[in-house]
């Protein structure tokens, strides 16, 4: 196939504008689904002409478009999307329709107010057949008045858990008529005629979720650095309570149990950046692949950025909270920015691609993997699964005296990972053999499945974190930096001993030893913690809180703050004679009776 046009690269620049997603709006922005979803499809699955037209419009901001795929009653279900576009030969055009209450888009950001164009995956039928959801790309309101167009009922969701700047929508289509050539048409196509010409992988049209989900494994590293930042600079100067008696108030920051709640979330939002780059990177070259004909990585791209997306959302959601605890009372008013910040990054836990199906899709690809294994076969050289073929050592051996590049710690990863997987196929293998089918086998095993996932993104984030580090020649940031990696990887070792200790293959003095490691890296790391939160150089702005201010004046910040808030504008409210007042006047009336 002739080279194809390489596609303008906007990956690294959509990083960083989704980058900007975060900092300009923490909690979102008109153009967020625009940047992140629309651009995305457009790159990935317009054709050369539908590029030509839609993509300056869209880089030039000429409309805002969303993506439009989730409905009321389905999210994650994709097959059961009930949306349909349903071709008409005769006027060559597509005729969408909402044909249930159900089928209603819910969920689309910016899509409430904002948009007045979209994405919108639908059930394409066409010659009486339906060939599965497809991506169109249809205009809502008119350019001028906003209005929406006939046929379209368009409004916000209302109020959420969080990002309430963001007008997540609802859309309904009443057999509204949109051309031919509103169907993306990269990968599959409808001719005038009406002939359906299928795509070469039925899931490039899935490519948008796959960018967004190789997008939040960088994303939940900002939100774990933006926290860890506050956490640890309000640390540096709250004093509470003696270590010493007489010795005067410590910063609670030299308190252990502080170091422990709050230095993982700094190692584990520095291992999350890493594989955050890896991720996109393998995102960038398969999409350049895909362009050249070669659909080889789409796979391991699927199965390596839903793993990552569970993993990292989960633990970042588990790590914004710890962070917002370890700021004791501060840490609940919305002065220190942990609502903001913790309202905005759980959300990824849910959208694009709920995390426990996600796991499971990764589940998949490991389970024929093991099938390859359990068969003999020899591993394709593929540097993210090969570790599954190869047997490691009988027992663990991190406590060894050298560790070079912490090959033991890994190793112990990848046993785990190996055990886990082979282990949940045997088990599925011998409930089909007990007369389970496939499908109720799988899911009898799909807790196990989901912890085969985890412990295979375990071993790949730690062996990315460790060739990463590897890679620094500057010595100074790379020593400071290694003791964030031994923490990281003892603390994950700890993380996993059930799994390790399971089997016999750690010992509990073992345990012991990676114990040991970590409250060695907690206390190398307290002398730095500031400067290194320092050095991540996010601006205040960014940071939406009082507790992380770079200058450090929490207190008098945090009287200015609260006594800039609307209530405080009287020194009685009105409602005070009305209701308060009222009641107490006619209570002291009472009791001089
Ligand atoms: C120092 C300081 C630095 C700080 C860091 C700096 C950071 C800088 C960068 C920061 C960037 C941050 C940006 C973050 C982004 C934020 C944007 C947020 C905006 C909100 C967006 C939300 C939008 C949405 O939610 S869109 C809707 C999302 N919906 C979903 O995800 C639906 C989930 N469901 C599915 O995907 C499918 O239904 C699935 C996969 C569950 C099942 O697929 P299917 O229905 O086809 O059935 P199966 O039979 O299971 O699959 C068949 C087969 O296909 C394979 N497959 C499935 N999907 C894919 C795919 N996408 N690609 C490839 N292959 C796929 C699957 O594996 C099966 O294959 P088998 O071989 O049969 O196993
Ligand atoms: C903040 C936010 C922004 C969003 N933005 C967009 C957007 O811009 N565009 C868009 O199209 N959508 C968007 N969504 C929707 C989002 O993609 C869906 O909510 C998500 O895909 C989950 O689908 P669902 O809500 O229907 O949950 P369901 O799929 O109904 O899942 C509900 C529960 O059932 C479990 N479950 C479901 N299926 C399985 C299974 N096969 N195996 C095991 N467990 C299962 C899930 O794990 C989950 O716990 C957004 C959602 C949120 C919260």
């Amino acid at each position: 196939m002739e080279h194809a046009p390489k596609a303008i690269d906007v990956t690294n620049d959509v990083e960083m504008r989704t980058f900007n997603f975060f900092t300009m709006g923490i909690d979102g922005h008109p153009l967020g689904l625009h940047l992140d979803m629309a651009i995305p499809t457009i790159l990935n699955n317009a054709d050369e002409e539908q590029q030509k037209d839609w993509l300056p419009k869209a880089a030039n901001r000429e409309f805002i478009a969303t993506y439009a795929q989730t409905e009321m009653g389905h999210g994650t279900n994709l097959k059961k999307l009930e949306t349909t576009a349903t071709y008409d030969p005769k006027t060559q055009e597509f005729v969408l329709n909402s044909p249930t209450i159900t089928s209603t888009k819910w969920w689309p950001g910016n899509l409430g107010k904002s948009s007045n164009y979209a994405v919108v995956m639908a059930q394409l039928y066409t010659q009486g057949k339906c060939h599965g959801a497809h991506p169109f790309f249809v205009q809502l309101r008119d350019l001028n008045t906003h209005k929406p167009l006939k046929g379209i009922t368009v409004g916000d969701i209302g109020p959420k858990f969080g990002m309430n700047t963001v007008d997540n929508g609802f859309l309904q289509f009443d057999h509204v008529r949109t051309p031919r050539r509103s169907m993306f048409m990269k990968h599959a196509k409808v001719l005038p005629d009406g002939r359906y010409v299928p795509p070469v992988h039925d899931k490039l049209n899935y490519s948008a979720m796959v960018f967004i989900r190789a997008a939040i494994v960088s994303g939940m590293a900002y939100h774990l650095l933006v926290t860890s930042t506050i956490a640890v600079r309000y640390s540096a100067i709250r004093r509470q309570g003696e270590i010493t008696p007489g010795a005067g108030e410590v910063k609670v920051l030299d308190y252990q149990t502080q170091q422990h709640r709050i230095f993982p979330q700094l190692a584990r939002g520095l291992a999350f950046r890493l594989s955050g780059q890896y991720i996109m990177k393998l995102y960038t070259q398969t999409m350049d692949d895909i362009r050249n004909g070669d659909i080889s990585a789409v796979p391991d791209l699927h199965a390596l950025s839903c793993g990552l997306k569970a993993v990292t959302t989960h633990h970042a959601a588990l790590g914004l909270e710890q962070c917002r605890m370890a700021c004791g009372g501060h840490g609940y008013s919305q002065a220190s920015g942990f609502p903001l910040h913790y309202s905005v990054a759980v959300g990824a836990c849910t959208y694009e691609g709920e995390n426990m199906v996600m796991l499971l899709q990764t589940a998949r690809h490991l389970m024929k993997i093991a099938k390859a294994i359990r068969a003999g076969q020899s591993p394709k050289s593929n540097k993210i699964v090969d570790y599954l073929f190869h047997k490691g050592p009988p027992k663990c051996l991190i406590d060894q005296a050298y560790d070079t590049n912490y090959r033991n710690v890994l190793e112990s990863f990848e046993h785990l990972a190996r055990r886990q997987t082979l282990e949940v196929y045997d088990k599925l293998v011998q409930l089909q053999q007990q007369g389970r089918n496939y499908e109720q086998a799988w899911n009898d095993c799909a807790v196990e499945l989901c912890k085969a996932t985890r412990a295979h993104v375990r071993t790949f984030l730690a062996r990315t974190f460790v060739e990463e580090i590897d890679k620094i020649s500057d010595l100074s940031i790379k020593s400071v930096l290694q003791d964030l990696l031994q923490l990281y990887l003892y603390y994950e070792v700890t993380e996993c001993a059930t799994g390790l200790l399971e089997d016999g293959f750690m010992t509990g003095q073992q345990h012991k030893y990676a114990k040991k490691k970590i409250y060695e890296a907690l206390e190398k790391i307290r002398p730095n913690a500031v400067s290194i939160v320092d050095s991540f150089d996010f601006q205040d702005r960014e940071l939406h809180s009082v507790l992380g201010r770079r200058d450090g004046n929490v207190y008098e910040n945090l009287l200015k703050w609260a006594q800039s808030s609307p209530l405080n504008k009287t020194d009685v409210l009105p409602f005070h004679h009305k209701y308060l007042g009222k009641m107490m006047e006619e209570a002291r009336q009472r009791s001089k009776i």
